[in-house]
């Protein structure tokens, strides 16, 4: 059911704030799926909660892990035989999707895997089709996606697969997330468009040798994990780096300065490319060991720019490109068309409807900033939408963002540290 209409707060003055971000989801999900695959029990240190996170936890706690809240916020993960008899809620999670069907292959038993309706849209077939090549039994009726059932038998044989994923580096990720614990290890072969979001995959091959697995990346298309342990982690979760993204935007609208302690000074989080973006756009970006500070200056720049290895900040750079002054073309997204709703489609009819020039390619997105004006911001059930509306409303008079609930998907508390950047109080019971 959709949440509460919220009117984006705008600001008369420059944003000066310090905004402590929470935890990277792609970081937190990664060590939960390894910390149920270990030998051992792992300690998560600062692991993002949202509802992504959230449901990625309760499917491994359905598939016989234990995770349990500790002091200070840290999750303990405890692995258990691997049960099957359970159902999954994915939500809208590509990460609780893509990552856990591999995990059910070892489980003992069937397990079904359903989600929101806009899951239901989002491509799965190459993961359903991988699975098979390796031994498992997957009943999905031949729908190629949400919902199906994973019928696994306590092992999987694993080997070599090829499968193309143009379309999300994600079904890379869950085969190899699980590659481990396969009788043969993995090796998976992509043939086929660009992968998107490759640092994503950096992203899951540091964390499984992380956790003493042996990962060789052939070549730039083939990676190959060796079946061995996973052993126990201890890890300190980053701050998410592309949900950073609409806070620091916030400076660069208002020509204010916002700094964000904990930045990683090295990081295979592709939302580290927001300080390249940035940069491009008139930004003053510095960033030392106390964090990362951005400061704007006169205006914000139109760019030409790819987005293919950080295509989460796509809603919130069109934002900043709709108050640019001169054209923008974003490039190298055409696969957000699967995410949670088809961005490219959704921006451009948002943005156009307060006033925006919008034109949609075949990668990406044309945008010629025009004077916009308030009206209503349909968020389709993408967290990313509200980012972007946030960042729209902050010059945009009386503009109304549509079931702000939604960004429970990666931040909760959105809303509360909008109104903190911003000086705002936080209305009590907020
Ligand atoms: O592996 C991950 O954690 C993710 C990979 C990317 O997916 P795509 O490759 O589908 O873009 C990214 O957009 C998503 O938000 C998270
Ligand atoms: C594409 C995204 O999420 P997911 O992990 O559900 O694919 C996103 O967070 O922008």
């Amino acid at each position: 059911m959709p949440s509460a209409d919220w009117a984006a707060p705008t600001v008369t003055r420059a944003v000066d704030a310090r905004v402590v971000l929470p935890g990277s989801k792609s970081l937190t999900n990664r060590y939960l799926v390894l910390a149920a695959l270990a030998s051992d029990v792992s300690r998560l240190r600062a692991p993002l909660r949202s509802r992504d996170t959230l449901l990625m936890a309760q499917a491994l706690r359905t598939l016989g892990a234990v995770v349990d809240d500790v002091e200070d916020g840290d999750w303990l993960v405890t692995p258990g035989r691997l049960v099957g008899g359970g159902e999954v809620d994915c939500g809208l999670a590509g990460n609780v999707m893509r990552f856990v069907p591999p995990v059910a292959g070892l489980a003992d038993g069937p397990v079904r895997f359903d989600g929101d309706p806009h899951a239901r849209r989002r491509p799965m077939a190459p993961v359903l089709e991988a699975l098979r090549t390796l031994g498992v039994e997957v009943d999905d009726a031949d729908r190629g996606g949400l919902p199906f059932t994973v019928h696994g038998r306590g092992a999987v044989r694993g080997g070599a697969v090829t499968l193309d994923a143009s379309q999300s580096s994600q079904f890379v990720s869950g085969l190899l997330l699980s590659g481990p614990r396969f009788d043969g290890g993995v090796t998976v072969h992509h043939v086929g468009g660009a992968v998107p979001s490759l640092p994503h995959i950096e992203m899951t091959v540091e964390t499984l040798r992380d956790a003493g697995v042996v990962v060789d990346d052939l070549d730039a298309h083939t990676w190959r994990v060796e079946p061995s342990e996973v052993n126990a982690l201890d890890v300190q979760v980053e701050p998410d780096l592309s949900n950073a993204a609409q806070f620091l935007a916030a400076a660069l609208v208002t020509g204010g300065r916002v700094h964000v302690p904990g930045w990683p000074q090295y990081t295979t989080q592709g939302g580290d490319h927001v300080r390249e973006v940035l940069d491009m756009m008139g930004a003053e970006v510095v960033l030392d060991r106390a964090g990362l500070t951005v400061s704007g200056g006169d205006g914000i720049s139109g760019v030409d720019v790819d987005l293919r290895g950080s295509s989460e900040l796509t809603p919130v750079v069109a934002a900043l490109c709709a108050l640019a002054d001169s054209p923008s073309v974003i490039r190298g997204v055409a696969h957000v068309r699967g995410h949670e709703t088809d961005r490219l489609a959704a921006l451009r009819t948002e943005l156009t409807a307060l006033g925006a020039h919008v034109d949609e390619t075949d990668d990406g997105l044309r945008i010629t900033p025009r004077p916009l004006h308030g009206g209503t911001f349909r968020t389709y059930a993408d967290h990313r939408m509200v980012m972007a509306a946030a960042v729209l409303g902050l010059v945009v008079p009386g503009l109304v963002v549509e079931d702000v609930g939604t960004v429970a998907k990666t931040m909760p508390r959105f809303t509360e540290l909008w109104a903190e950047m911003l000086g705002h109080p936080v209305p009590a019971g907020a």
